[in-house]
């Protein structure tokens, strides 16, 4: 099967719901999608350590983009997890279907500057917002998967309003205790006490404390809605730590880049 250039027809396998979303949250579910029996997302050409992305075509209203959530090399289907929103054109789309609908979807679409962010990075900072976990695991996965000597350390804080909105808890533990010592999870809940949570919102001083032994030379990654990025990028510049070379992420976007 060729790379999923064009927009093409998948059909829907199963649809799970993750999270049912704490008070004014919303529902997180698990579209799976079919593929041929022989076929993967690696062999589709997806990265997924990097980023890559799928888009969605809803019938009406704007593509949007989705990370895929399921390992690259699993055959036969691909995963997504998708928040609903009320009145949201695809993540609404998507939750209309019923297994055995189509939905048309393309990929890989790349995050450019996502490797050189992470190049020889041998400490990594993934903060994540919600759904952004989608894209922020296997990026953490990948770099965890590197020799020590080459990746020290991988911090993921994963932001929510509640314990409801999380999901992955068990995956995530997984991970926690296969790379003990080299990667550290922190839950920030802004509206919850919870024992083995942050309380607090993802500011500057949790960021400050979170990522206190990093060299000020470390490398992040930051996964929400632009607002989101923009204010953790600010807060991650006042904490003295370098803020990503923009200027030069920009030049090396390809002409598609804004289709995201
Ligand atoms: C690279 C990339 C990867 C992404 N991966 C994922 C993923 O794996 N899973 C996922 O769920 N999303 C992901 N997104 C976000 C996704 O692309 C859409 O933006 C999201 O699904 C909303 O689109 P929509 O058409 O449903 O809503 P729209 O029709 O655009 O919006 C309708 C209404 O929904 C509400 N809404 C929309 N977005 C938000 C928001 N972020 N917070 C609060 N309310 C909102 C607003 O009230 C808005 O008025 C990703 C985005 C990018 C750029």
């Amino acid at each position: 099967m060729k790379p999923l250039r064009q927009f093409r027809p998948f059909q829907l396998l199963a649809k799970e719901t993750l999270s049912e979303g704490g008070e004014d949250g919303f529902p997180v579910r698990r579209f799976t999608f079919e593929l041929p029996s022989d076929c993967s997302l690696q062999t589709l050409g997806f990265d997924l350590g990097l980023g890559d992305f799928v888009q969605v075509r809803p019938p009406a209203g704007r593509v949007r983009s989705y990370s895929p959530a399921s390992p690259v090399q699993r055959t036969g289907s691909f995963d997504l997890v998708v928040k609903i929103y009320p009145g949201g054109r695809c993540s609404g789309h998507l939750d209309s279907l019923s297994v055995g609908d189509q939905a048309m979807i393309s990929g890989p679409a790349p995050v450019p500057w996502l490797a050189y962010t992470l190049r020889q990075q041998q400490h990594v900072g993934l903060i994540a917002f919600g759904v952004g976990i989608t894209e922020a695991l296997p990026v953490a996965l990948s770099q965890l998967a590197k020799p020590f000597d080459s990746v020290e350390q991988v911090v993921l804080l994963w932001g929510n309003r509640s314990w409801k909105d999380t999901f992955w808890q068990e995956e995530l533990q997984e991970m926690v205790q296969q790379y003990a010592g080299r990667f550290k999870l922190v839950y920030a809940l802004s509206r919850e006490d919870r024992e083995g949570c942050v309380r607090s919102r993802i500011d500057q001083s949790l960021l400050q404390s979170t990522f206190e032994t990093f060299p000020r030379s470390a490398g992040f990654l930051v996964v929400g809605t632009k607002q989101m990025k923009k204010e953790t990028r600010r807060a991650l510049s006042a904490c003295g730590f370098f803020s990503p070379p923009l200027l030069q992420m920009k030049l090396r976007m390809p002409w598609n880049w804004r289709r995201r």
